[in-house]
């Protein structure tokens, strides 16, 4: 029976918290009961001694009656509970002058139950016994009903818990240990089934286990969010590495893509770049509908400034002439190097007249400059064409490159146009016919510019 076997464990536990408390009021009791007693003994029998001393001085000769009025006094006040149980007044001799009650015998007066009391400035002395000793009169005066109070108190409390833990406690215990059954991580049948008590056990233990779980939990979960924290920062590190890196990276690749498409010497766009910039720039004009035309650029006899300067003098005036090219274009067109001494400007928006106009201007630029210290003198020959409304790249290509070769051919250091009548009686021609002669004429022949064999046609 778990259940009977709790209920007097409870009350077990709360009648003995009783008991101590009663035996811990019971002593403070005794002790303070007994100083009461010992104070209020002491005051009767100071009053004792002061009346009869004041009785024997008052009608000296006749102590006998005096102490008989004494003795009425003491008589009427013997429902003190610290009433004399006898008194003698003994004379100088230690004979027995008066003793009360008459029974007390004489001898008696000698045996040590009397108290010895002098009186001040007289031959007599006072013999007394009291009721009861000191712990008697405290035990029957003031503990019995104290101890009799508690033992009435006791038994109502009994009889309440008894009640109370039928009615009440039983219940809230019963819901308590249902609700302790849910977190029981061990096996029913390890419980003491047949103990209330050890079942209590059971559940406390499988509680501070539980306890124990959540705290290793918590512990772990402040190290999760430690580490978490700490691999967050290295991350953070990481990335800020990798950006770091990344943007190097973009920047050598545009560094790379420079070196890419630019023409070592002379910083100009290379002939591969300026092969895709023509190709798109041509699309875009037709497809806008918008006009777009080009410059050969060739340097004239710049064999002799290499025989007569050097090489090296030869390579400075190629850059010099590239940067006077560059600055009168501005960023108006795409200058780039076609190869060898010469250079193409491509000029989006030009129709011819501008265009014409346009290296016209740069001729005279650079027939203008002087290179190097030896304020070297070179001039230029410059074919130009415009994109015809159904010529391909390479067909507009070989038409200003016949434009240079004109200019070569009527004395160098000038500037000449390709019609575009041209343009259209070659387009009037079969198209694959076209393109056979364009590639045919594309082929690098000995003093003629190269014409580009990768460009669409
Ligand atoms: N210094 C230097 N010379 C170059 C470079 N590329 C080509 N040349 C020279 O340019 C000269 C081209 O000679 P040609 O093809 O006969 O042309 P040209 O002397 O300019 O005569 P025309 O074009 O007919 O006016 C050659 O001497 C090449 O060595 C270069 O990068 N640096």
């Amino acid at each position: 029976m778990p259940r009977r076997s709790a209920v007097q464990f409870i009350l077990t536990k709360v009648v003995a918290c009783y008991i101590a408390m009663a035996v811990v009021l019971l002593g403070g009791l005794i002790i303070w009961s007994y100083q009461q007693v010992v104070a209020h003994r002491a005051d009767m029998t100071a009053q004792l001694q002061t009346s009869v001393v004041e009785a024997i001085t008052q009608a000296p000769g006749n102590e006998q009656q005096a102490l008989q009025w004494l003795t009425l006094g003491i008589q009427l006040s013997e429902s003190d509970s610290v009433a004399f149980q006898s008194i003698a007044l003994l004379g100088e001799d230690g004979h027995v002058v008066f003793a009360w009650p008459s029974s007390v015998e004489l001898a008696a007066t000698a045996s040590s139950a009397f108290n010895l009391l002098d009186l001040q400035n007289s031959s007599f002395t006072l013999a007394v016994t009291y009721s009861d000793t000191l712990l008697e009169h405290v035990f029957k005066h003031d503990l019995l009903p104290v101890i009799a109070l508690l033992v009435g108190q006791l038994m109502v409390l009994m009889l309440l818990l008894n009640y109370l833990v039928k009615r009440g406690i039983y219940r809230t215990f019963s819901s308590f240990m249902r609700e302790l059954s849910m977190v029981n991580l061990r096996q029913p049948a390890a419980l003491q089934a047949d103990s209330f008590l050890g079942q209590f056990k059971e559940y406390r233990q499988v509680l501070v286990g539980v306890n124990r779980v959540i705290l290793s939990l918590a512990k772990s979960r402040e190290q999760l969010a430690e580490s978490n924290q700490g691999l967050e920062r290295h991350i953070h590190a990481k990335t800020a590495a990798l950006e770091e890196r990344n943007e190097e990276l973009l920047i050598l690749n545009k560094q790379l893509s420079i070196i890419a498409n630019t023409d070592s010497l002379t910083q100009v766009y290379n002939r591969t770049r300026f092969d895709v910039l023509f190709k798109e720039h041509v699309t875009l004009s037709k497809r806008r509908a918008t006009p777009l035309a080009i410059l050969l650029v060739d340097l004239d006899d710049f064999k002799k400034v290499n025989d007569r300067f050097g090489h090296q003098t030869g390579d400075h005036v190629l850059k010099h002439a590239a940067h006077v090219i560059q600055r009168e274009i501005g960023a108006e067109g795409v200058v780039a190097r076609w190869g060898g001494e010469e250079f193409a400007v491509l000029l989006p928006y030009f129709d011819l007249a501008k265009a014409e106009e346009q290296a016209e201007t740069l001729r005279a630029a650079i027939a203008k400059a002087r290179f190097e210290e030896q304020a070297i003198k070179i001039t230029t020959s410059i074919g130009v064409a415009q994109l015809g409304e159904q010529e391909t790249a390479g067909q507009l290509l070989k038409r200003a490159d016949d434009a240079l070769y004109d200019a070569k051919g009527l004395g160098r250091n000038r500037v000449i146009i390709a019609s575009l009548e041209q343009s259209h009686t070659q387009l009037e021609l079969a198209d694959g016919e076209f393109i056979e002669v364009l590639d045919v004429a594309s082929e690098p022949t000995q003093g003629e510019p190269e014409v580009s064999e990768k460009l669409p046609t």
